[in-house]
């Protein structure tokens, strides 16, 4: 469960907590613009995988997405944040603690097959026809249930290739394939098309059940929460009579309940209530309608729940 790093050119973890980022690849870019917003700072050196973090107990180290929930679950990191489809994939969600979804990394694990193949036009079609992907598992089990058999009788070939995977049908290894899609670009530009979809993804935070630092987890599980409400979140304020308050009430209900505080004008009232980004432009225009006044809208940087 703990870790034991013998390598003497590596940095002295100590007794921080373990903390596992994708090293590169698609995810690499979002950790590190979350890392900072959360107020973990660090200096990684070049090609050094673990980093030190100056202000908390707690050391960064950079891994390969798809072993992150590996590592996780069996206890040699303390916390790591990687893609759903690598959890399923690599069958730790028994032995790993789903603590937040992170809103990026979205996207979908599909089942796809040559356009120029209109035989092929339902997963169903592919049973007993060979299938090439990284992700053999959750592909298994797919076709698996498609077939009403065991993943040992099952007729359908599902065989590994580590990347390029869309090139698979094109090379004639492959009758189909399944691989994530998130543009559909890749997919199209290798011919293919999309026919059925095993998993819609996104990166995740997630421990593991022998939680060594459960408090240092639940800080970093606040924050990284709080930055995700911020980002989805605004604070509108609005002046609004007395007697439509109720009315305003129910068209920004707001998180728990609005702020409501008494203006000089005894039949005014002021109120203060955050609304999601997505619906506020709607929101704004239901309160004009109601005799709203001075409706401002205010970025929210950060956020505790
Ligand atoms: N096109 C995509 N859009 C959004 N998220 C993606 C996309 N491709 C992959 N992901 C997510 O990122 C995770 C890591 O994928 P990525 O391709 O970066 O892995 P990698 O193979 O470790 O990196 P690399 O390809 O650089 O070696 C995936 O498991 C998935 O959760
Ligand atoms: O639908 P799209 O937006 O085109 O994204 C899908 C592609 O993204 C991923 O690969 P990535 O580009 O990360 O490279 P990889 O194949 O080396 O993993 C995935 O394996 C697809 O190939």
């Amino acid at each position: 469960m703990s870790s034991s790093y013998i390598n003497t050119s590596l940095p002295d973890v100590g007794d921080r907590m373990l903390f596992a980022v994708p090293k590169k690849g698609r995810l690499y870019d979002q950790c590190l613009s979350l890392l900072n917003n959360i107020g973990i700072e660090f200096n990684r050196k070049p090609r050094h995988d673990i980093a030190l973090v100056s202000n908390m107990p707690v050391a960064l180290v950079f891994l390969p997405a798809a072993d992150i929930a590996t590592y996780v679950a069996k206890g040699n990191i303390d916390l790591g944040i990687t893609g759903l489809d690598i959890i399923r994939e690599s069958q730790t969600e028994n032995d790993t603690v789903e603590l937040t979804r992170l809103g990026f990394g979205k996207c979908k694990l599909q089942v796809q097959t040559p356009v120029a193949n209109d035989k092929l036009a339902t997963a169903q079609d592919l049973v007993g026809k060979r299938i090439v992907t990284s992700f053999i598992n959750l592909t298994r089990q797919r076709f698996a249930e498609l077939e009403g058999k065991s993943i040992e009788e099952m007729q359908t070939q599902v065989r590994f290739v580590s990347g390029s995977v869309e090139a698979a049908c094109g090379l004639g290894l492959a009758d189909g394939i399944v691989d994530l899609v998130e543009s559909g670009d890749t997919m199209r530009a290798a011919g293919l098309h999309a026919i059925d979809t095993i998993l819609d993804t996104e990166s995740v935070l997630i421990t593991n059940r022998h939680q060594r630092f459960p408090k240092l987890v639940d800080t970093i599980k606040q924050r990284v929460e709080g930055i995700l409400m911020a980002r989805k979140y605004v604070l509108c304020q609005y002046n609004i009579r007395r007697d439509a308050l109720d009315r305003a009430c129910a068209v920004t209900p707001g998180r728990q309940a609005p702020t409501v505080t008494s203006l000089e004008d005894q039949g005014w009232v002021g109120v203060s209530v955050m609304i999601e980004k997505k619906i506020l432009a709607d929101k704004m225009d239901q309160l004009k309608d109601i005799g709203a006044t001075d409706i401002l809208v205010l970025q929210i940087a950060n956020a505790r729940t």
